[in-house]
């Protein structure tokens, strides 16, 4: 078990809002998923001319991590340029993030502004009654 360096994930997930590839909203996104091995992910978000396409800087964190056989978290960080409040994640992927905690239990997410200060709470916090199977 992997205790949890909070400022190294959230100083990775706002290195990792540097990626965004963001030319149609010009809004950046960044995400650190630091798995129960020890082991950080990052992403950005992904933008297409087809809007709807576009894939959230969390989940191209945790896609990341769960193609390299990782689905154990024990935290998530979300960075954008935004100062004024602590920005969270859209529905899409509060229950993309919920279905993890399957796995790893109910992990918590780090939402940061750009002077590295941030919010935490339970994933399950930001999605009560999340959608499950079992
Ligand atoms: O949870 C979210 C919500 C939005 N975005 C991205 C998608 C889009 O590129 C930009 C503006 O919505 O922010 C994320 O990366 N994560
Ligand atoms: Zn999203």
């Amino acid at each position: 078990m992997t205790d949890v360096n909070v400022a190294e994930l959230v100083r990775q997930s706002h290195e990792a809002k540097q990626k965004a590839y963001c030319p149609y909203s010009n809004f950046q996104v960044g995400a650190a998923v630091l798995t129960e091995e020890g082991t950080i992910f990052t992403g950005c978000n992904i933008e297409n001319s087809s809007y709807s396409l576009t894939i959230c800087a969390e989940r191209t964190a945790v896609a990341k991590a769960v193609s390299e056989g990782y689905t154990k978290f024990k935290a998530i960080a979300v960075a954008t340029n935004v100062s004024e409040k602590y920005m969270s994640p859209c529905g899409a992927c509060r229950q993309f993030l919920s279905e993890f905690t399957k796995d790893s239990g109910d992990y918590d997410i780090y939402m940061s502004k750009p002077d590295l200060t941030y919010d935490k709470k339970k994933i399950s916090e930001l999605l009560p009654c999340a959608f499950s199977l079992n």
